[in-house]
């Protein structure tokens, strides 16, 4: 049966600057015949506009009443829908990374876990979230999308139960690997999936969603943190266990959510793809959409070929390797700006500006976890109106500011460094490198030492650097700050990690300003960028190596930072941060390309330029062609669309 799609006149209005470069860019090559641009091009009524044909008052009105027409159709719920369902998975990552830190308090007392035994807990989930995420890109190829997210909301179902049951260190490392692993293979599935899915116009703002449910998680788990650190007994059970009913939500939904079409017509299942794109675009034509991401994958296999390892191939065919390396670079200045340094110490950060009290610390960080979650949505709201490259750069300048800021609070902080004024002997008679510091500062970045000390009005006095406790840093291991209870009644204080300082505002202001700036392009911006970087033969192997390069760049900078801290100092290590940061601006002036508004088939041709020469092409991006598509009747069954027939 040749099945003859719809006759009548509809206008679809596009930005389609892309779609002249693809025109372009296949032209030379005589391969200009694909069906999709053959037919695209019968079909279409080009207008050249600039901005100042497009303020003329008539063709203004008019364009905007068709954009207004085009957008209504573009956006059925049922995208909003898979993009939330699958975001599940970003609210997992971030959760799943949060909670440990409030969880930690509770368990390395009820446990005795030593430093190896907190870290292992720690950097456990984050290895096996990198290893997973690579190994992600073989199983997205091979099973496609929706098996794995289905499979990494069983890992967090079964991590969390792990967890939460664990009697023992052993299983409770266990539980984290096994959570570790769903964390890897949700964040390098669901932006590739969310992208996949999304319409054009809004991809950006989709994918970000996922960025701003990772924040969304964190925050939420500093909250749970919070509620649950007042029960000292079984309180982290909770803590680790909860993320089971979002996971069990993720598992039964997406058994009732579609493929990716542009998985499905890759493997051939044509038919499928072509129901439930119809599904995901509502009342929307989708045959142009159709042709193009079939074409395209046609052309890709002709161009690329289809034999050998796809990370090969995709390193030996310029344009992919040109994106491999923007969204590696992407992902690795991402963590060397320091984001999980200052989220994962940041009740250090705070302790340093002066706030004394521990709880009072957890729900402080959680008000930074919540300042990164409310300027994610900023970047949510930004990410189609300014683009992804003005607000990446934009972003991480600020980004690098703040990091000068925070460095020069913690520099004038060590240049007030109190003096040690007492000199205490050990009763056991053994030797400490403690007492060998004259000032607060040394004191503080010897993880083994801390502060006892007295205030006069604001004045440090009767101070003395002791060794630490091992089984809790929240007391001396011996002398007038040994006993939390005895100490706190006779108005003396323990400074663990921080020095008292008048400039703890300095500090303040930059994490808050960090903050500000990171979370709406920085952010977000790797993963959606990744998510639309890659044709689709290299999109699953693409931000599959994307993800790892995140993942392991978080351990070495997360793990890294307290050794760090102690070569360079607290303000040497922000200014290494702010140095990376910098060096990151100059990379993605270079070479990050805009990718608003593009087809995914259309992203590949901005990759065909010398790596690094977006900064050259900046004063382009006012300039744009619209296309009126003014009649769309272009699909035959015979496109060979029989393949998959049920
Ligand atoms: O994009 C996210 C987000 O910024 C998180 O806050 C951070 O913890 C992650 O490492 C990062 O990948």
């Amino acid at each position: 049966m040749s099945r003859k799609a719809s006759e009548n006149v509809e206008y679809t209005l596009r930005s389609l600057s892309n779609l002249m470069g693809e025109k372009r860019r296949r032209q030379p090559d005589g391969s200009a015949g694909s069906s999709a641009a053959a037919a695209g091009e019968r079909s279409l009524i080009a207008a050249e506009s600039c901005s100042s044909i497009n303020s003329q008052a008539s063709g203004g009105e008019l364009e905007r009443a068709a954009r207004r027409q085009f957008q209504q159709d573009e956006t059925p719920g049922f995208v909003y829908v898979v993009s939330v369902f699958s975001a599940l998975g970003g609210f997992l990552f971030g959760y799943d990374t949060g909670v440990v830190s409030g969880a930690l308090l509770l368990l390395k007392r009820e446990l005795n876990l030593g430093a190896l035994w907190q870290e292992l807990l720690v950097s456990s989930t984050v290895g096996a979230a990198a290893l997973s995420a690579l190994a992600g890109g073989v199983l997205n190829g091979l099973w496609g999308r929706r098996p794995c997210i289905l499979l990494s909301s069983c890992f967090f179902i079964a991590g969390a139960a792990l967890l939460a049951a664990a009697q023992d260190k052993e299983t409770l490392l266990g539980g984290r690997i096994v959570v570790g692993l769903g964390i890897g293979v949700a964040s390098m599935t669901v932006p590739v999936y969310i992208a996949e899915v999304a319409p054009p116009h809004l991809r950006g703002r989709l994918v970000t969603i996922n960025t701003l449910f990772i924040t969304g998680g964190q925050f939420f788990a500093s909250v749970v943190d919070g509620a649950f650190s007042y029960l000292a007994k079984d309180g982290w059970r909770y803590m680790l266990g909860l993320s089971a009913v979002p996971a069990i939500i993720q598992f039964f939904g997406f058994l009732f959510l579609p493929e990716s079409p542009r998985w499905l017509i890759q493997k051939g299942h044509t038919q499928k793809a072509r129901r439930i794109l119809s599904q995901i675009r509502g009342n929307q034509t989708i045959d142009e959409e159709y042709d193009s991401i079939k074409n395209n994958i046609e052309e890709e296999e002709k161009e690329v070929g289809a034999a050998g390892p796809v990370i090969c191939r995709m390193l030996t065919y310029p344009p992919t390797r040109r994106a491999l390396i923007v969204g590696c670079g992407l992902q690795m200045f991402q963590q060397l700006s320091g984001i999980n340094t200052v989220m994962y110490y940041s009740a250090t950060i705070l302790q340093m500006s002066g706030v004394q009290d521990d709880s009072l610390a957890i729900w402080l960080a959680a008000v930074t976890a919540f300042t990164n979650f409310l300027f994610t949505l900023v970047g949510v709201w930004l990410v189609e109106k300014v683009g992804r490259r003005k607000l990446t750069l934009g972003s991480l300048t600020g980004t690098t500011v703040a990091l000068i800021i925070l460095a020069l609070g913690f520099l004038l902080s060590a240049q007030v460094s109190p003096r040690v004024s007492l000199n205490p002997t050990d009763p056991s008679g053994q030797n400490s490198t403690c007492t060998n510091y004259s000032y607060c500062n040394g004191c503080m970045l010897d993880p083994d030492c801390g502060l006892c000390y007295k205030l006069n009005k604001s004045n440090v006095v009767e101070s003395s650097c002791v060794p630490v406790k091992k089984e809790s840093t929240m007391a001396a291991a011996w002398g007038r700050c040994s006993n939390e209870t005895r100490f706190k009644r006779e108005e003396l204080f323990w400074a663990y990690n921080f020095c008292p300082t008048p400039y703890s505002w300095a500090t303040l202001l930059g994490l808050i300003l960090y903050l500000v700036f990171f979370a709406p392009g920085m952010g977000p911006m790797p993963w959606t960028v990744n998510s639309e970087i890659y044709p689709l033969w290299a999109r699953s192997t693409g931000n599959a190596c994307s993800s790892g390069v995140n993942w392991i760049f978080n351990v070495l900078v997360s793990l890294t930072f307290l050794h760090t801290a102690e070569y360079l100092t607290y303000y040497g290590a922000f200014f290494l941060y702010a140095g990376f940061a910098g060096m990151g601006l100059v990379f993605i002036y270079g070479c990050l390309p805009e990718t608003k508004g593009k087809k995914l088939e259309e992203i590949e041709s901005l990759f065909e330029n010398r790596l690094c020469t977006c900064g050259i092409s900046d004063s382009d991006e006012g300039r744009y062609i619209e296309y009126i598509r003014v009649k769309g009747s272009n699909y035959h069954l015979s496109d060979n669309d029989a393949s998959d027939v049920e």
